[in-house]
């Protein structure tokens, strides 16, 4: 991540930096055949250019004629990880561009479109990639919109209460953080700006072990009596997860979720395609000597990897493997059909419905589809567990949909890492738009609190 100070620096004809929305490019290549004249770039060579580039330009310039090499990343100090330049960390409070950007954002969707313009292009293909064509990804958003609410009216509704338990603790809302790994490659506090933002709105984050936050760095900024979750993949060295559990809970994390969806990583294209076009922009002194039979581009893995996962688990094994280790609450994320939601109430743990965000196996189900399912063969499941869903969520009548049909939370994953590129501020801003789309969508369908939503009624077009 260039200073500004660095930036300064590349301020000639030979070597030209400028700064765009608190984001570095360099320019130089561009100067001799730009079509406002090299002048009208060089005069802000090595500074900020946004007002003078923004009152001619459309901001897609940038993507459509700069390689991703030449987007240098937002200015700061510290390189992030992956080698993916990131946000500025010493700055806690936003720039007055950035805090333009984020009034002018009401909604889930905006944070996405937002997100597209102020990451570096590679952070971005990260977040929001899907297996293969993406049409699992799609579907998870598209499923929400087949249910349709049966509103009920003229009920006296002087007030909405949207606070809700989830496995045995109480929250502001029936919505909360995802885990997810790659934080970090929005901003480079990551994590625990999201442990804070959870905190200031009383909603629940579930941390993943992929967090590049330490447990440690998390607890350390949670508030008094805010609950967090812990979420595992199992390595392929059992003890190593055992131990990462076992600190988990002595530092206060109270409930658990094991991912099982994800043996290994889908085929993630629209990551993949970053990354080799990174490498190929980098690679100039290729000199082609390479045996295009070698050439395994096709698989080339996410930009957050990790390591191995413990694919020889059974039920048997899995739960009794967890049960050794705690009593918590425990979730199995990445429940897909009915069969295993209710194999999840036969061993006393809660079925987590989830495809990944459509990023492991391309045709997986959604979590609606999946909760109709659930309905139809073994209704049993709903009362017995918890239910939690996630996947696709953007709107707070997709959280009160889920609420109807039985579950008792639902998480966002991209929904509210997105918001993260305005650090913790967007991230607050994310829950308040959601706490006040699902209080809006509750008075609307005519109840006043969470459980009353389990009388009434959805219609399903799938
Ligand atoms: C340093 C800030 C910049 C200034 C002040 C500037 C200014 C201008 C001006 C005055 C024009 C002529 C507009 C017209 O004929 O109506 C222009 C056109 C253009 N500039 Fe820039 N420019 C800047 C940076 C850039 C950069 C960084 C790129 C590419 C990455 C770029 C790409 C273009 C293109 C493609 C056009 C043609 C018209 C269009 O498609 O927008 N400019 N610029
Ligand atoms: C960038 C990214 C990283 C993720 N990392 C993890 C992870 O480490 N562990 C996990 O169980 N799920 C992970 N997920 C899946 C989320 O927990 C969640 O299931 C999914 O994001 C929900 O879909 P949505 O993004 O459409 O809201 C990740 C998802 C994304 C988008």
């Amino acid at each position: 991540m260039p200073s500004r100070e660095e930036v300064r620096k590349h301020a000639s004809l030979e070597s030209c930096w400028i700064i765009i929305r608190d984001a570095a490019y360099d320019v130089t290549s561009i100067i001799g055949s730009h079509p406002g004249g090299p002048k009208a770039i060089l005069r802000y060579a090595g500074n900020d250019a946004t007002k003078a580039f923004e009152s001619v330009h459309a901001l897609d310039t940038l993507t459509k004629h700069l390689s991703p090499k030449q987007h240098l990343g937002p200015v700061g100090n510290q390189e992030g990880i992956s080698g993916i330049k990131m946000q500025e960390t010493k700055s806690k409070r936003l720039g007055p561009a950035a805090k333009a950007e984020l009034r002018a954002i009401i909604s889930i969707r905006d944070f996405e479109v937002a997100a597209s313009r102020r990451l570096p292009p590679r952070a971005f293909a990260f977040l929001k990639a899907g297996a293969d064509d993406e049409f699992t990804a799609q579907w998870n958003r598209d499923s929400w919109k087949a249910i349709r609410f049966w509103p009920r009216v003229l009920r006296p509704i002087e007030s909405v209460d949207t606070s809700t338990v989830i496995l045995n603790n109480s929250f502001s809302a029936p919505f909360f953080i995802c885990p997810a790994g790659g934080a970090k490659l929005i901003h480079t506090e990551g994590e625990v700006l999201l442990t804070k933002a959870a905190g200031k709105n009383s909603i629940l984050q579930w941390v993943c072990n992929m967090s590049a936050c330490s447990p440690d760095e998390i607890v350390r900024v949670k508030r008094p009596g805010q609950h967090v979750y812990w979420q595992i993949y199992a390595a392929n060295d059992l003890e190593i997860t055992k131990k990462e559990v076992e600190k988990a809970i002595l530092l206060g994390f109270t409930g658990i979720a094991l991912t099982v969806d994800a043996i290994r990583a889908g085929k993630r294209e629209r990551d993949a395609r970053a990354i080799i076009l990174e490498a190929i922009a980098d690679d100039d002194a290729d000199d082609d000597d390479d045996d295009d039979d070698d050439d395994d581009s096709f698989s080339t893995g996410p930009t957050v990897q990790r390591p191995a996962t413990w694919a020889k688990f059974d039920w048997d094994s899995a739960i009794k493997w967890l049960r050794s280790i705690t009593d918590l609450p425990i979730a199995i994320k990445g429940i897909q059909c009915w069969e295993d939601a209710e194999l999840c109430m036969k061993y006393g743990v809660h079925p987590w419905l989830s495809n990944h965000a459509g990023r492991q196996l391309e045709g997986a189900p959604s979590a609606v589809d999946t909760l109709l399912e659930i309905r139809r063969r073994c209704p049993k499941v709903l009362e017995a567990c918890e239910v939690i869903v996630d996947g696709g969520v953007t709107r707070g009548t997709d959280i009160v949909k889920a609420l109807v049909l039985g579950a008792r939370a639902v998480g966002l994953g991209r929904g509210l890492l997105f918001p993260l590129a305005y650090g913790e501020q967007g991230v607050s801003k994310a829950i308040r738009i959601l706490h006040h789309e699902v209080e809006t969508a509750m008075a609307l369908v005519g109840v006043s609190s969470i459980e009353q939503l389990s009388s009434l009624q959805v219609r399903s077009y799938l």
